[in-house]
């Protein structure tokens, strides 16, 4: 079930023709559906139905305020790695009670005004930062309450980059550590242990290594409470995967009934940290074909969107569907190399991909809700895109699309040498 369907031989977005934004608002542009945010949001929530819980949107899979503030109506909380994450998720209206603060390095200043907002959770990520922690909560006068996130050294069978709970990835504290650090911030007197976390990856597709963390977590928080530390709530991070191309991942309703029969008898409020299962699909990315050049080994087509707009091909080689606007075209198919203007061999969007081009043709990749604008650089000093907000047949702009004058408008020239 697409919120992006071909109508009327062309393809939309809900009930609002691609072709028309993009003639209104110009390419590259990025265009999400609210229908299909509010499903996969609702996918976690009703499948979580009476079991005590938050779903906690990852504010870096997507932080336009727009795009938080549809969710955060739904009551979604929000997991937050960065002072600018905090500010847009109480700025689109989240709750900070909410919110849970992860991230390897968080500065004192971040904790600070996390702890002024209310923010419900710091995920804690190393025995440095739970020092820091508690010297700034104890000269506010307030307590901070502290999840350690644990690695727990299982592989997620996920592309490197994103893989997170190994022992040789940054992330997290040693599983064979946590017990003494968990004494040592049940003694600080400006922390309270509320819960246990992990995010083992990003993208995984199988739920067996989710499963496989739980289990791991559950033995620790056994663990604690023969040490007298009582854990309330047991936060698995985010991860799970969605469909690019074939891939088959397990549905948020699958996932969370093997999380709810291992926990049967506890009682552990659930936290879950989704991102990408939640936004991916429900956005995509337009782009504008420049120019053909054919040749005989290779054809290009030179399209208006690069990798400053849209990195993931070119930083994982992540495969996303290229699919034509237009339904129909009369120009031959031939076998292309989607690339962009960036002066650099890295900057695809898609490649060997058998399609019907001519100038001027518009181009969806779909797939983009994720990852997408939020890694949008602007390098080759190109703006960044629009992002559109499509709402049954209404389209309202969401972020205008960055001008020439904002380029530069942080700079100074030196003064003039005397
Ligand atoms: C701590 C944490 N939570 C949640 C997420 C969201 O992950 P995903 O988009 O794969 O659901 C990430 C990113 O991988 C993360 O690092
Ligand atoms: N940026 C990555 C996911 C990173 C997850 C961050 N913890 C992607 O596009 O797949």
């Amino acid at each position: 079930m697409s919120a992006f369907t071909y109508q009327q031989g062309s393809l939309h977005a809900e009930h609002v023709d691609l072709a028309q934004l993009a003639n209104q608002h110009g390419t590259p542009l990025y265009v999400y559906s609210r229908e299909a945010l509010e499903r996969q949001y609702r996918a976690y929530d009703e499948a979580l139905g009476e079991w005590p819980h938050q779903v906690c949107f990852a504010v870096k899979a997507n932080s336009n305020i727009a795009v938080l503030n549809v969710l955060a109506q739904l009551g979604a909380g929000f997991d937050i790695v960065s002072l600018g994450e905090l500010e847009r998720a109480l700025a689109a209206g989240g709750d900070p009670t909410r919110m849970v603060f992860s991230g390897v390095g968080k500065q004192a200043i971040e904790m600070r005004r996390a702890l002024e907002a209310g923010v419900g959770c710091f995920n804690l990520e190393s025995e440095d930062e739970l020092e820091r922690l508690n010297d700034v909560a104890t000269a506010m006068g307030v307590i901070a309450h502290v999840s350690v996130r644990v690695n727990p050294d299982v592989d997620a069978q996920t592309h490197p980059y994103i893989s997170t709970g190994l022992k040789d990835n940054k992330f997290g504290i040693d599983i064979e550590r946590a017990p003494a650090v968990y004494q040592r911030a049940a003694s600080l007197p400006g922390i309270q242990v509320i819960g246990v976390d992990c995010h083992i990856g990003s993208q995984l597709t199988s739920i067996d290594p989710f499963l496989d963390a739980l289990d791991r977590l559950l033995a620790l928080i056994d663990e604690l409470a023969t040490l007298g530390i009582t854990i309330n709530h047991l936060d698995l991070g985010g991860g799970l995967g969605v469909c690019y191309r074939d891939e088959q991942p397990a549905s948020p309703a699958s996932y969370i009934a093997a999380v709810k029969e291992r926990l049967a008898g506890r009682s552990l409020t659930l936290i879950f940290e989704p991102g990408r299962s939640i936004c991916a699909n429900a956005g995509v990315f337009l782009t504008k074909v420049e120019y053909l050049k054919l040749n005989q080994h290779k054809n290009f087509a030179i399209i208006d969107g690069a990798m400053n707009d849209l990195i993931r091909p070119s930083l994982y080689s992540a495969w996303q569907e290229i699919r034509p606007v237009a339904a129909s075209s009369d120009a031959p198919v031939r076998c292309y190399d989607l690339v962009g203007p960036v002066c650099e061999t890295g900057d695809f969007l898609g490649k060997d991909r058998d399609l019907a081009l001519q100038q001027g043709d518009l181009l969806a990749v779909m797939s983009a809700g994720a990852y997408g604008f939020v890694m949008a650089s602007n390098y080759n000093s190109r703006g960044r895109p629009a992002e559109i907000m499509v709402d049954g047949d209404q389209a309202h702009l969401i972020r205008r699309r960055e001008t020439i004058e904002q380029l530069f408008e942080s700079e100074a020239l030196l003064p003039v040498r005397t």
